[in-house]
């Protein structure tokens, strides 16, 4: 049987990220192939045109379950009904552009978006932050949405996930289905820490199957700084993997993790191993029943530790940064 349509609001839906994403969406990709999709698009204005030519492309595509498209430049209108928001438009750093300028002006794109899914969304609405800096534009439209649980506020290090399983596969020779609780810990950035002491390959400790110098000169900074390898590459930066992650990080969301495995995603802490309540970090975490859960009593040794702090003291400072401006 046919479920009840799933209404999708994706934001920045002219950029190059919303392109490789919008129609993995519209095929049924994001929440399983009987789930009916009602799309909108969030632009800015100067971008509506754009986002209506991707808008008649989707029609074009004559798919089954997309039941409709709407572009909109206004956030209130583009998150009434919202059942799972992907802020994926952002402001980019330019030249010139400093920390506190870039946190100030993505403040004033998170801030509105969380007072608009706060105002109109569904009460289930799933919130997944893209756009970069993600962990603390999620902690911004997080806290301007009081009235939403603070855990459906997430930020995207499935892409990270998702590189470090290829990277440690090829390394072994392997495939990514044999590789099981790997984790990300920390921030979307380049102090991330890609954790191989509690991923298991073939049902053994990943970290004892890779020589220890592997580990921290290779694995961990090729993982941690891919997105700038991808943008030296490419002259962008990643926009089908990142898509791809998106996907990822949804579906599992809604359908829940494999028995015996866990993925990362930034979520709202709780405290747990030791990184501070309220900010948006990732970790290791199941899903079930749409909720996610932080994967709890896991043994972090000192070299684990030292890696997670780093990560986590970033944020904390991205966190009082943009409390100075008044954002949080
Ligand atoms: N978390 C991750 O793993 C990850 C990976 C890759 C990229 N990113 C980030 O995702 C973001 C988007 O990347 P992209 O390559 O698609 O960028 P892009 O510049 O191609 O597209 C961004 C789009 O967002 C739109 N936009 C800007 N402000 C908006 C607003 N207030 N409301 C709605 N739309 C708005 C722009 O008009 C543009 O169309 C960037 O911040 C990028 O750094 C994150
Ligand atoms: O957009 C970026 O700065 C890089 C991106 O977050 C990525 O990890 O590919």
């Amino acid at each position: 049987m046919t479920k009840a349509p799933v209404t999708v609001t994706v934001t920045g839906g002219a950029g190059q990220i919303g392109y490789a994403l919008l129609f993995r969406i519209a095929s049924g990709q994001l929440i399983g192939a009987d789930t009916p999709i009602k799309l909108r698009l969030l632009e800015i204005p100067q971008a509506v045109k754009a986002a209506q030519g991707t808008a008649m492309e989707l029609d074009d595509c004559a798919f089954p379950l997309l039941s409709s498209v709407d572009v909109f430049d206004d956030a209130r209108a583009a998150f009434d009904g919202t059942n799972v928001a992907l802020l994926v438009g952002a402001r980019p750093r330019t030249k010139g552009m400093e920390r506190g300028d870039l946190l100030e002006a993505n403040g004033g794109i998170f801030k509105p978006q969380g007072e608009a899914i706060n105002a109109g969304a569904a009460d289930d609405v799933k919130v997944l932050v893209v756009g970069n800096p993600a962990n603390t534009n999620a902690l911004i439209a997080q806290s301007h949405a009081p009235d939403v649980p603070a855990e459906r506020f997430t930020a995207m290090t499935r892409l990270d996930h998702n590189r470090a399983l290829t990277q440690l596969a090829q390394k072994l020779g392997t495939t990514v289905t044999e590789i099981k609780k790997l984790t990300i810990w920390g921030n979307h950035s380049a102090t991330q820490y890609p954790d191989l002491f509690h991923a298991e390959v073939d049902g053994k400790i990943a970290a004892e199957q890779v020589e220890r110098s592997w580990l921290a000169d290779e694995f961990i900074p090729t993982v941690a700084k891919r997105g700038a390898a991808i943008i030296e590459a490419r002259g962008a930066s990643s926009a089908a993997s990142a898509a791809n992650a998106a996907i990822d990080h949804v579906h599992t969301w809604v359908n829940g993790t494999p028995e015996g495995d866990w993925t990362s995603a930034g979520v709202v802490s709780d405290g747990s191993y030791g990184v501070p309540e309220g900010i948006i970090s990732s970790f290791p975490v199941t899903a079930k029943d749409g909720r996610f859960e932080i994967v709890q009593g896991l043994d972090i040794d000192e070299f684990s530790r030292q890696r997670i702090d780093a990560s986590v003291n970033e944020l904390v400072e991205e966190r009082d940064a943009v409390r100075g401006l008044g954002l949080v």
